[in-house]
């Protein structure tokens, strides 16, 4: 018999994964897997159960949870030799890998990939010793995923960062960077900064159009220096996808991006705070074997 364990974080989205978890253990165990729930009792927790399943020799490592959830399970994983399949149960607030991998529309379907599903290499990012699968970013409002309290998020869901990303906009800045990808550089102001690796960027999904999992690139898009009518304009634009050829907005697509900044500026990853810039993020080319539907 292969061998599961469902990383799962009680408190993630509208904390459900505990009430579904007797069902995902049955579907596994009917499915071949011997199954185990590590429960995550707070910050790290996740990581250090994806190490113990890795070193246990564990087959598939579920991440029952939000995009945070999944990102302490990549940093469990990434530095280790042998590394589980990953597979994901959405049971955050905002799920955008899931969302940008197709895994979703209930939680039936989500558990027949896991079992039935495809296992495909994907890529990763690596950050000054940290890894991302999803997305990484610096500037206005990307902190902002990681302030919003777990309880507010179960209470209303999504509307928690609305609320959240409203409260800060009037007090946004812009910051004064070097990002250098590729053989260009850009040097100036700028709102914010955005690497992504799949099309599903905090709940929007026009963002990153090119972006693909498992093609060794990211694709980056610097928002320039604007002024505040002009960045809610913008937001309104990349929600229809209309933002790329916008003047403010430069896009490109790298395998390795290298950003310095004036001041310390914090790293969001996969919506979890990521250390301090200056730094490089580097595309790590099918580091990680997913399960996504057929
Ligand atoms: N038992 C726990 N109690 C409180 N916090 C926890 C617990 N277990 C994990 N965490 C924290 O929860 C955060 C991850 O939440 P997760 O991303 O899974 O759900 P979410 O925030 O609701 O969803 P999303 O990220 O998709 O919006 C991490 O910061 C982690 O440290």
């Amino acid at each position: 018999m292969k061998r599961a364990m469902i990383i799962y974080n009680p408190t993630a989205g509208r904390e459900m994964a505990k009430r579904h978890l007797p069902g995902i253990i049955e579907n596994l165990t009917y499915n071949g897997f011997l199954t185990i729930g590590y429960p995550t009792n707070g910050q790290g927790s996740a990581t250090m159960g994806a190490r113990e399943a890795a070193e246990q020799g564990v087959d598939l490592v579920v991440a029952a949870g939000g995009d945070g959830t999944v990102y302490e399970v990549i940093n469990g994983l990434a530095e280790l030799e042998y590394r589980p399949t990953l597979g994901l149960l959405p049971f955050g607030t905002t799920n955008d890998l899931a969302r940008g991998l197709g895994i979703g529309g209930g939680f039936d379907k989500a558990c027949h990939t896991l079992t039935k599903g495809r296992a495909i290499p994907v890529d990763i990012g690596k950050f000054n010793g940290r890894y991302f699968i999803n997305i990484a970013a610096g500037g206005a409002l990307t902190e902002l995923t990681y302030e919003v309290p777990y309880k507010l998020k179960t209470i209303i869901g999504q509307l928690a960062y609305y609320l959240k990303g409203f409260e800060k906009l009037p007090h946004i800045k812009s910051s004064r960077v070097r990002i250098e990808f590729n053989d260009e550089c850009f040097e100036g102001e700028i709102m914010l900064f955005l690497l992504a690796n799949t099309n599903s960027v905090g709940g929007f999904e026009r963002l990153a159009p090119r972006a693909a999992i498992d093609d060794g690139l990211f694709d980056l898009l610097i928002i320039k220096k604007t002024d505040l009518v002009r960045f809610i304009h913008l937001a309104g634009e990349a929600i229809r996808g209309y933002h790329i050829n916008d003047q403010y907005v430069i896009y490109a697509q790298a395998r390795e991006v290298k950003v310095s900044v004036e001041n310390n500026m914090p790293v969001n990853l996969d919506g979890e705070y990521g250390g301090l810039l200056p730094g490089i993020f580097t595309n790590l080319h099918h580091h990680l074997y997913m399960m996504v539907p057929e």
